[in-house]
C-alpha cells in the first residue's frame, strides 16, 4: 500500500453529486483510494499525518458512497475493507489468533439509536445491555500470555498481522510481565489480551516541546505521539517515553467461560491488567448509553489523557457472536465520537498585538474552520521564540487545536504542504501603533513597547485602571473608554479626573443620569487601597496577590517609589523579575508624571496592611483564647508577628494582652489571675489602629 509519493493529490476535490456515469465514478475513486492510501501510510506507518482526521474521514465518507452507489467498482483491496495500515517489517510481524478490528464511528445519537435498533432486532430482544468504555487516543495493542507470562506484544497492523512490540511493550510499567493468581479463576494456559497504549495530556506536550528543542517533528495528536513511541526499533527509546496501558478486551472471551464484557472488565485487574474502572459502565439501555455520552463527553477536559469518544459494545458475548462482523468492523460496537479537537487551517498572515503594559504578541490569522462546533480563525503565537521553535510560517497549512476554554493553539505547521511561497516571520522592530522601538528580551520570549503613551497602551490601560480589582470605577467599559478618546474628553489615565458632567451628557446615547453616575464612580474611586492603586497602575508582573505584598512590605506609595532592587529582593516571594519590573516602572519619568497628575486629581492611595518596617506591636505578647471572626489562629499570629509582636500559647506574667473571642477557655481564669488585661477582636483592633496612629 502507500509509499511516499510526492504526487498525489493530497484532498482530491470530489464533486459526488456531479458524477454521473460509472467512468466519472471510476476515476474519482482512483483518486480518493490513492490519497487515503497515502494518509493510511503517514498515519499508521510514519505516524506522521499530513491531514487533519476530519479532512481524512471526509475523504473516506465519499469513498464509501461513491462505493455504494457502484457496487461493481467496489474492490477487496479498497481501503474501505481494509484496517489500519501496513506493518513495519523491521519490527517482525505476528500474525494475530483473531483479527483486530476497526470500529464503525457515529456522530449522531440518531445513528447510536438505529444500531440499538438493529441489535435488538437481530437478537430478537426486547432491551440489550451494553458496556460503555472511553475510547482513547491512543493505539491498540495485543498481549499474548502464555504460562502466565507475556510472550509477545504487537500492534495492530493491518488487522491480519501486527507488528512485533514485544521488547517495547515491556518497558510499559502498566503492563504486567507476569499475571498475578485470581483466587476464583486459575490464570490460563493462553490469554490474548486487547488493550490500548496512550500517552498522557501533559507527557504529550512536554514530549512535544522537547522535540522541537531537538529540531525533531512534533506529534500531531497524542495518538501519533503513542504509536511514534511503541514502534520503535530500540527498545532504549521506548522506555524513555512515558506510555500508559488500560486493557479492554480479551479474544476468545467464551472459551474462557466469560458472559459478558463487563465480567471480562472485572476479571482482568484479578489477574494484573489495568482496566478504567471509574470510566467504564454498563447500561440496560440505550437512553442510559446516551446520556452517559454526555456524562463523558464533560468530564473529557479534566481527565489527564485524552479521550476522542465513548466505545458502546453490546456486553452479552452470545450477542456479540451473533451479531458476527463486517468487512473491517464489528457489528456489535461502534465508536461514538465527540466533536473534533484538532483541525487543519492556513496562517493568512501574522499579526502584532499590544496589551496594555505594552506587551507585543503575534497573533495567527487563520482561513476560518470549524472546531467542535466554534469557528477559530485566530491563535495566539505567544512570541518570536515559539515561532521560532515550531517553525510556523506566513502561507502554512497548520494543525489547530482547540481545547475546552483555552485559546486556540498551533499544534504545527505541516511542512509537506509547502510550496515555497511561505513567509518566515520576524517580529517588528517597531511599535505598530506608536512606532516606538521595542524592546525585545535575549530569549526572545518577550518584547515590549515601552512608551506610557503608547496608544494602545493607553485605552487598555485604562480599562485596565478602572477594572473591578483596580479602581474599580463602574460604567466605564471598553467601548465607552474609546469613545471618549474618540471624543478627545481623555487622552491619558489622569484625565478620568478632570471629566466633566455636562461634557458626558452632551455625548450622544448618554443619558444624564449615566454621566452623574459615572462622576460619582470616578469620585468614589479618590479612596482606593494602595494594593488596588498599585495593580491599577499595570506594572508588569504586579497582579493582585503581589501589589498587596508590596503594600505589607512598603506603608506608602512614596517608600516603594523609593526602593531599590536589592531592597526589594529582601522580600521573600519577589523574585528578579518582580524586582526589575517595579524598579524600572518607577525609573521611568513619564509614569511618575502620571501617577504625580492622578494623585494630585484628589487619589489618596490608603495602606490597610501596614508595612513591615513599622513595628507597632513591637515587644508585645498576645494570647488568644475563643475563635475569632476576621482571622484563623494562623492569620491572626502571622500578622501579629508582621507587626513586631508575639503570640504564645499560655498566659504568663509576661503577656501585655489576652484577646478573647466566643468559646473562649481556661484561659481567661488565667488572665484573672495574673492580672493580665483582656479585650476583644475589636479592641485589637483599635489597639493596632492606635499605635499606628501614634507610632
Ligand atoms: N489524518 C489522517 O491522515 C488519518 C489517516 C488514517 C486514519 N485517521 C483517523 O483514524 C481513525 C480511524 O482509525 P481506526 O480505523 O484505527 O479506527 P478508530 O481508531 O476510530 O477505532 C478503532 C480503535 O479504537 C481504539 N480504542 C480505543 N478505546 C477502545 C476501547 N475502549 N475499546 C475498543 N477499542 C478502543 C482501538 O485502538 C481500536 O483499534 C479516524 O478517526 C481517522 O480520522 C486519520
Ligand atoms: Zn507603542
Amino acid at each position: 500500500m502507500g509509499k511516499e509519493n510526492k504526487d498525489v493529490d493530497l484532498t482530491p476535490d470530489v464533486n459526488i453529486e456531479g458524477i454521473s456515469s460509472a467512468d466519472e465514478a471510476d476515476q474519482s475513486i482512483q483518486k480518493l483510494r490513492e490519497a487515503i492510501r497515502y494518509h493510511n501510510y503517514r498515519y499508521y506507518v510514519k505516524d506522521d499525518p499530513v491531514i487533519s482526521d476530519s479532512e481524512y474521514d471526509t475523504l473516506m465518507e465519499q469513498l464509501e458512497k461513491l462505493e455504494e452507489e457502484y457496487p461493481d467498482l467496489k474492490t477487496d483491496d479498497s481501503p474501505t475493507r481494509q484496517v489500519g495500515g501496513e506493518p513495519k517489517d523491521e519490527l517482525g510481524l505476528v500474525d494475530h489468533p483473531e483479527p483486530m478490528l476497526s470500529l464503525k464511528s457515529v456522530k449522531e445519537s440518531e445513528e447510536v439509536k438505529k444500531f440499538d435498533d438493529t441489535c435488538r432486532s437481530e437478537l430478537d430482544k426486547d432491551s440489550q445491555v451494553y458496556t460503555c468504555e472511553p475510547k482513547y487516543d491512543g493505539l491498540a495493542v495485543e498481549l499474548i500470555y502464555e504460562g502466565g507470562k507475556l510472550t509477545t506484544g504487537s500492534t495492530r497492523g493491518d488487522g491480519q498481522t501486527g507488528e512485533d512490540v514485544t521488547g517495547n511493550i515491556k518497558t510499559i510499567s502498566e503492563v504486567p510481565l507476569r499475571l498475578m493468581e485470581e483466587p476464583d479463576r486459575e490464570v490460563p494456559d493462553n490469554l490474548v489480551v486487547r488493550g490500548e497504549v496512550f500517552i498522557s495530556k501533559k507527557d504529550f506536550a512536554d514530549m512535544n516541546r522537547r522535540r522541537r528543542e531537538e529540531d525533531k517533528k512534533p506529534f500531531a495528536n497524542p495518538r501519533n505521539a503513542a504509536a511514534g513511541s511503541l514502534r520503535q526499533l530500540d527498545p532504549n527509546v521506548t522506555a524513555e517515553r512515558p506510555l500508559r496501558f488500560y486493557a479492554y478486551q480479551i479474544a476468545g472471551a467464551e472459551d474462557h467461560g466469560f458472559e459478558s464484557q463487563r465480567e471480562v472488565l472485572q476479571a482482568l485487574p484479578g489477574w494484573g491488567l489495568k482496566v478504567n474502572g471509574e470510566l467504564n459502565k454498563t447500561f440496560g439501555t440505550i437512553d442510559e448509553v446516551i446520556d452517559y455520552y454526555g456524562e463523558l463527553e464533560e468530564r473529557r477536559e479534566d481527565l489527564e489523557y485524552e479521550i476522542d469518544g465513548m466505545v458502546c459494545k453490546v456486553d452479552d458475548i452470545d450477542g456479540q457472536a451473533a451479531l458476527g462482523e463486517r468487512s473491517r468492523n464489528p457489528r456489535w460496537a461502534i465508536a461514538w465520537k465527540f466533536p473534533p479537537k484538532r483541525e487543519s487551517s492556513v496562517v493568512e498572515k501574522i499579526e502584532v498585538q499590544v496589551g496594555r503594559t505594552g506587551k507585543l504578541t503575534p497573533v495567527a490569522h487563520l482561513e476560518p474552520v470549524n472546531i467542535g462546533g466554534v469557528e477559530v480563525s485566530r491563535a495566539s503565537l505567544h512570541n518570536q521564540h515559539e515561532i521560532d521553535e515550531k517553525d510556523i510560517r506566513i502561507g502554512d497549512k497548520v494543525i489547530v487545536e482547540r481545547a475546552g476554554d483555552v485559546i486556540p493553539q498551533v499544534v504545527k505547521p505541516i511542512k509537506e504542504s509547502r510550496d515555497g511561497s511561505e513567509k518566515e516571520f520576524t517580529m517588528p522592530d517597531r511599535c505598530p501603533v506608536c512606532g516606538s522601538d521595542v524592546v525585545m528580551s535575549g530569549d526572545k520570549k518577550q518584547t515590549h513597547c515601552p512608551n506610557i503613551d503608547c496608544k494602545a497602551q493607553v485605552q487598555r490601560r485604562i480599562e485596565h485602571f478602572v477594572s473591578k480589582d483596580a479602581m474599580d470605577i463602574e460604567g466605564l467599559g471598553g467601548k465607552r473608554i474609546k469613545q471618549l478618546m474618540d471624543q478627545g474628553l481623555i487622552e491619558k489615565t489622569a484625565d478620568l479626573y478632570s471629566l466633566k458632567k455636562e461634557k458626558l451628557a452632551e455625548l450622544d446615547d448618554y443619558a444624564e443620569k449615566s454621566a452623574r453616575n459615572l462622576m460619582d464612580e470616578i469620585e468614589k474611586s479618590k479612596s482606593v487601597k494602595l494594593d488596588a492603586f498599585l495593580y491599577a497602575l499595570g506594572i508588569p508582573h504586579v497582579g493582585n496577590h503581589m501589589a498587596r505584598v508590596l503594600c505589607e512590605h512598603f506603608d506608602t506609595l512614596d517608600d516603594l517609589k523609593e526602593a531599590d532592587e536589592s531592597r526589594l529582593r529582601e522580600i521573600d516571594e519577589i523574585g528578579p523579575e518582580v524586582s526589575k519590573a517595579v524598579t524600572t516602572f518607577f525609573g521611568e519619568k513619564k509614569n511618575l508624571e502620571t501617577i504625580d497628575d492622578i494623585l494630585s486629581a484628589g487619589v489618596q492611595p490608603e495602606n490597610p496592611y501596614g508595612g513591615k518596617q513599622k513595628q507597632v506591636l513591637d515587644g508585645l505578647k498576645f494570647v488568644f483564647t475563643g475563635e475569632l471572626e476576621n482571622w484563623t489562629r494562623d492569620e491572626v499570629k502571622e500578622m501579629v508577628e508582621r507587626l513586631g509582636g508575639r503570640a504564645v500559647s499560655s498566659v504568663s506574667g509576661e503577656t501585655d494582652y489576652v484577646v478573647k473571642g466566643p468559646g473562649a477557655g481556661s484561659k481567661l481564669d488565667d488572665a484573672g489571675e495574673m492580672d493580665v488585661p483582656v479585650i476583644d477582636e475589636d479592641e485589637f483592633r483599635d489597639l493596632i489602629d492606635k499605635k499606628r496612629e501614634s507610632g
